[in-house]
């Protein structure tokens, strides 16, 4: 059978039609804004989802996808994600609770450049496609491009480097829009999500040192409870931790600034797979990993939703 739309990667242009078309199916529910544009001027877009039922305060969850762009499951998740969202509101007591009390931004695709240069010419591109005038190597790692210890150890100043830092923290505009963004809504943002893959892990600060957050206790259970369903579940083992001891060092990173805004619900998912596939992981998996991926981001979510 031809697995639907959902199980399928998509080609940059197919992202940007089905961003608006799927605005326009649900005028109810969801709203694409426009948070800035990337190195080569493409539009960086945001669906925010709301539930319809109307909310005094407003408390939200923020989503990137697709940071990085040879990992393509990542905005394979946030379709999937806004697809699932919308079809089972006021089906799934979960879904409804979730978007009944937050609303839910989600960034299908943070990399744009980099995302369609995987698609024309390198399947395995990583950074943004900037170039620097010091050298002929183009790209910024924009995971190592946040203002949060930039460019200490565990990110490179040298731009031929995978995880380049860039000329000073922002230097990108992919990461200053995104920045800039959660900067005016810090206030309503109560849980921030970044999707990357691969590796199977869930993640919090701090990435940039060894340093304990002051809630590290309650985001180990968060993600000690999320890997524990995934488990039970799905019968699939995820690792989970502080970024900087579970996964390796690496400063300059989203969800560490996130967190130093005023974000103390941060997190960084590494979807599937464990290195057999990699980055290339096979269209048949991506409902697997999209499944798990969301039992981890519910249990979460829930857990916030409570404690805020
Ligand atoms: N703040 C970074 C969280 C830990 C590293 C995440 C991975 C995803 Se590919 C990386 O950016 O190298
Ligand atoms: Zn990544
Ligand atoms: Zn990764």
């Amino acid at each position: 059978s031809s697995a639907s739309y959902y199980e399928r990667y998509h080609s940059l242009e197919d992202i940007y039609y089905w961003i608006n078309k799927t605005a326009q199916e649900h005028p109810d529910m969801v709203k694409a804004i426009l948070i800035g544009s990337s190195y080569e001027k493409r539009p960086l877009y945001v669906l925010k989802l709301s539930g319809r039922q109307e909310r005094a305060e407003k408390r939200a969850i923020w989503i990137d996808c697709g940071i990085h762009a040879r990992e393509w499951i990542s905005p394979a998740f946030c379709l999937w994600f806004v697809q699932y969202s919308l079809n089972f509101y006021n089906q799934n007591n979960d879904i409804t609770e979730m978007l009944n009390s937050m609303d839910i931004y989600v960034l299908p695709v943070m990399n744009p450049d980099g995302y369609k240069y995987t698609w024309t010419t390198n399947r395995m591109w990583r950074k943004n496609r900037s170039s620097s005038k010091e050298s002929n190597c183009v790209g910024t790692d924009l995971n190592r491009n946040f203002d949060a210890n930039w460019c200490t150890k565990g990110a490179s100043n040298r731009p031929c480097d995978e995880i380049y830092c860039g000329q000073f923290p922002e230097s990108e505009p992919e990461a200053e829009a995104v920045a800039n963004f959660l900067r005016s809504h810090k206030d309503s943002v109560k849980l921030y999500l970044s999707i990357h893959s691969y590796g199977q892990m869930l993640l919090f600060p701090y990435s940039c040192s060894n340093e304990e957050v002051p809630n590290h206790a309650e985001l180990f259970e968060l993600v000690q409870e999320a890997a524990m369903k995934i488990r039970r579940y799905y019968r699939n083992n995820y690792k989970y931790g502080a970024s900087a001891n579970t996964i390796y060092l690496a400063p300059g990173g989203s969800d560490d600034w996130a967190y130093n805004l005023g974000i103390q619900y941060s997190f960084t998912f590494e979807l599937e797979d464990r290195g057999r596939y990699g980055f290339l992981l096979p269209p048949s998996l991506i409902s697997k990993a999209c499944n798990e991926a969301l039992l981890a981001l519910k249990s979460i979510a829930l857990r916030v939703i409570q404690k805020t």
